[in-house]
């Protein structure tokens, strides 16, 4: 009896181990298929540098609409379809909404703002105040300042077509800053409008995978991070009495509302929402570029190449409707969306998908996939028939999944059809002549960061 005790226990704990081993490895086998793995090393050697959308796109055909990617031990999952995405991102939010840590951006402080903050209650308290701020009923008292400021790029523009990607960020940045702080924008030099845009070339270099530095540049990166989310944020709030602060506007609305109020921890959550609003209407990559920047890029491009688009939205601006989702689709400036990371193991599908994955929604696949849009690296608002429903398909995706889709869609929207309003009622947009007078169309890359 004595010796049968500890053999039982042996045995069952030998039962138990071996169990556990071959759980986890049925769970390996069963992931969603993908690239091959080689020990160690997984995938990454097939995971290109550049223009991943277009790589992950072709794995669609292959390996379907859920891929799985071992780059180094990280789980990656690639979606390729807006109905997986949907099914997980969206239906699925309490597990999919945190983001992956991403260590250069917590070194520069970055991870503060809500972005790139894990699904944490700071992240809900900032999530809460912009999302309020920016309902498609609160961004219509936004209208008129975004219909001046498309003016202006209008007669920029007339003065100097050349001048397009520099008056379009100039007049971005000048919609962003007056929405988020009350500042007014006097030109390209404004000191609010600079460190801004170096802050977010920082945060977007920084958010790089792979991206390494020195102690001396993170430090420099941090100091200009943390100066382009407080220093606006400290004059709105020293001068909001005197009158030198634009109303309404996102920081004065929580300020004159908290008063004196307000704990560290809530001036904190509002400086860092704020931070996330300009980020948002700002940035990054070649610090000329925004999301909005390049979606307004992307409409004077489209026009340029089909002169016969603009001729009918030109006939009866209405339609203008029209070529704003097929610009979000043609286009998309974010076209791997922004990774999210899953919380907990999750089986979708009968496959084994493993906490910490970062899931990676292509969005490019999505809109681009021949099966739902025929032909579609061809410009044709037409494909969409007048129906919002199907309108409505493309900006979802384009603006994000689930508990962590875009908050400031609405008044983004507003921003995009301003101008391409204005601008087609106003302005023929054309491609430049050679001394010949030959066409020349304008030779264009679209660059391969976060935002393209
Ligand atoms: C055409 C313009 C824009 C596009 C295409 C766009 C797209 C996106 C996308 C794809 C995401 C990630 C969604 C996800 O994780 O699934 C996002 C997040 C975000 N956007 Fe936008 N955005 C635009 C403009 C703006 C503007 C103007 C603001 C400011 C009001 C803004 C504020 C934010 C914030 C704060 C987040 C982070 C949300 C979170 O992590 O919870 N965006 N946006």
């Amino acid at each position: 009896m004595s010796g049968s005790v500890p053999t039982a226990i042996l045995v069952a704990a030998v039962i138990s181990a071996g169990y556990l081993f071959w759980k986890s490895a049925v769970r390996k086998n069963n992931v969603p298929p993908g690239p091959h793995r080689w020990p160690l090393i997984g995938s990454v050697l097939e995971i290109p540098q550049t223009y991943q959308w277009v790589t992950f796109s072709k794995w669609a055909k292959t390996y379907g609409s859920i891929v799985y990617v071992d780059a180094l031990g990280q789980p990656i999952i690639v979606i390729n379809s807006a109905k997986v995405a949907s099914d997980l991102l969206d239906k699925r939010g309490s597990i999919y909404s945190d983001r992956p840590i991403l260590m250069m951006a917590a070194l520069c402080g970055g991870t503060n703002s809500f972005v790139l903050q894990s699904y944490s209650e700071s992240w809900r308290q900032q999530r809460k105040i912009v999302a309020q701020a920016f309902t498609s009923a609160a961004v219509r008292r936004y209208y008129p300042l975004q219909e001046t400021e498309a003016r202006k790029l209008v007669h920029g523009l007339i003065d100097d077509p050349s001048t397009l990607a520099r008056q379009t960020q100039l007049r971005i940045g000048a919609i962003i800053l007056r929405v988020a702080y009350g500042h007014y924008v006097t030109g390209e030099n404004d000191p609010f409008l600079t460190t801004g845009l170096t802050s977010m070339e920082y945060f977007s270099k920084a958010t790089t995978p792979g991206t390494l530095t020195g102690d001396t540049i993170t430090k420099q990166w941090r100091k200009i991070v943390m100066r382009a989310t407080w220093d606006p944020y400290l004059w709105c709030k020293k001068n909001l009495a005197t009158g030198t602060v634009l109303l309404p506007n996102f920081c004065a609305q929580y300020l004159a509302a908290e008063d004196v109020k307000m704990s560290e921890e809530q001036e904190e959550n509002l400086v860092w929402a704020a931070a996330s609003v300009m980020g948002g209407g700002l940035d990054t990559a070649s610090s000329i570029r925004a999301y909005n920047t390049s979606s307004i890029l992307t409409f004077f491009l489209a026009m340029i190449l089909n002169p016969s688009v603009q001729r009918k939205a030109q006939e009866e601006i209405d339609r203008v409707i029209g070529p704003d989702p097929e610009v979000f689709r043609w286009q998309p400036a974010a076209p791997l969306g922004m990774a999210h990371s899953l919380s907990q193991d999750d089986v979708y599908d009968g496959m084994h998908l493993p906490k910490g994955s970062v899931v990676i929604p292509n969005v490019w696949h999505m809109l681009h996939d021949p099966e739902v849009y025929p032909n579609p690296m061809e410009f044709d608002p037409d494909r969409y028939q007048g129906l919002d429903s199907e309108m409505d398909k493309v900006t979802d995706i384009n603006f994000g999944f689930g508990r962590r889709a875009c908050p400031g869609k609405s008044f983004a929207e507003g921003t995009f059809f301003a101008v391409v309003s204005t601008v087609l009622a106003t302005c023929e947009i054309s491609p430049i002549q050679d001394t010949e007078g030959n066409t020349v169309l304008p030779d264009i890359s679209y660059t391969s960061g976060t935002i393209s």
